[in-house]
């Protein structure tokens, strides 16, 4: 995933562009100290991920993460290693992040290496939480919640959780076919076979009716995450929705991509092209500027 997927642009409008609501455009952007902090993040995450799926893979064990593990002890605790180590360092310094889901996203690097079936939906969620959930744990604490919100901060970093769980899903249901190729199935086992499906199906790459009927209520379950996330979104700060906005709706189109593809992501990547991305982003802002609903379902 890049920075423009996430919906972070280097993007500083040069005049304020106002409209007639009670909106600035310059205020749906983010300060630049919190823009450096999810970038802090991000890049932490993406190292995290690296250590299991990057080039140097191969060398991966668990006494690999523990060390990974003790490093961002040491980072939390103002001693970091290197340069990017060193933006995390400033990062707790200045927001109030908890270590636990960082603990627990290296957790979930440990579990994909001991494990490449999933008995059950439980079983995945486990996992779709330690690797994604996670990291909208770790962002809330930075986007910070709306002044005006009455809702509870639980049920906020609930809706954040989703997101990233939602987005997680989508992840899997977007690579099936190039994760059977690494022998890996994410998709819960029972469920294939309660359409009669198993993982040879998956290896064989043959779109049948009762893939497309798996992958349509896969697909459900994914979205059933992502409304779950919209309420939280609104209740962000003003300056935070945008890009929350953003990537919810672009991880979205790639469900809807799928089934452009007629549920085959066995053979295709589903791909949202970019003058689709272009066309959600004036919904992402009516998203963003809206108020948030003082009541949360
Ligand atoms: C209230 C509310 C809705 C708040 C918003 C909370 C929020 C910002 C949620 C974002 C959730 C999010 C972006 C989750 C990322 C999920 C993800 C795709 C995880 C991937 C894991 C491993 O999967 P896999 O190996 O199968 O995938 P690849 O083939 O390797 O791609 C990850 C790759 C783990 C590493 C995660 C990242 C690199 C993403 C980190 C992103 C951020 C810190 C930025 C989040 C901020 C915004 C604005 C989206
Ligand atoms: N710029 C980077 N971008 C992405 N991943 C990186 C980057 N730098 C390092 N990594 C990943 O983070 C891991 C740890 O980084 P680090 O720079 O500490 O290397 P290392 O292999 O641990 O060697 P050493 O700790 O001895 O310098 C690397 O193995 C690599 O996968
Ligand atoms: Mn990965």
């Amino acid at each position: 995933m890049n920075n423009e997927q996430l919906g972070f642009h280097n993007f500083t409008p040069k005049v304020g562009i106002r409209n007639s609501a009670n909106s600035d455009f310059g205020t749906l952007l983010m300060t630049e100290e919190r823009q450096k902090a999810i970038w802090a993040i991000y890049v932490w995450c993406r190292r995290t991920d690296e250590l299991v799926d990057g080039p140097n893979a191969m060398h991966m064990s668990s006494a690999v993460l523990d060390r990974w593990e003790k490093r961002l002890h040491d980072i939390f605790h103002g001693r970091p290693y290197d340069m990017l180590d060193a933006a995390l360092t400033h990062t707790v310094y200045k927001f109030p992040l908890d270590i636990k889901p960082f603990r627990d996203m290296i957790e979930g690097m440990r579990m994909d290496l001991r494990k490449s079936r999933y008995e059950n939906f439980k079983e995945l969620y486990l996992y779709c939480y330690y690797v994604a959930g996670t990291v909208g744990l770790m962002s809330v604490p930075v986007m910070g919640i709306a002044p005006e919100s009455a809702v509870s901060a639980q049920s906020i970093y609930n809706a954040a959780l989703n997101l990233g769980i939602g987005n997680q899903l989508t992840n899997i249901l977007r690579d099936v076919g190039e994760d059977a190729m690494r022998g890996r199935v994410y998709l819960p086992q029972d469920e294939l076979a309660q359409f009669g499906l198993c993982d040879e199906d998956v290896f064989s790459k043959k779109v049948s009716d009762g893939w497309r009927e798996f992958m349509k209520e896969q697909i459900a379950r994914a979205r059933f995450y992502f409304n779950q996330a919209e309420e939280g979104a609104s209740q962000l700060d003003k300056a935070s929705r945008w890009p929350v906005w953003s990537s919810l709706l672009l991880y979205r189109k790639i469900l809807d991509a799928i089934e452009d593809n007629d549920y085959d992501n066995l053979t295709k990547r589903a791909y949202v092209g970019r003058t689709k991305k272009l066309l959600m982003l004036p919904l992402a802002y009516t998203r963003a500027a809206s108020v948030p609903s003082l009541v949360f379902p």
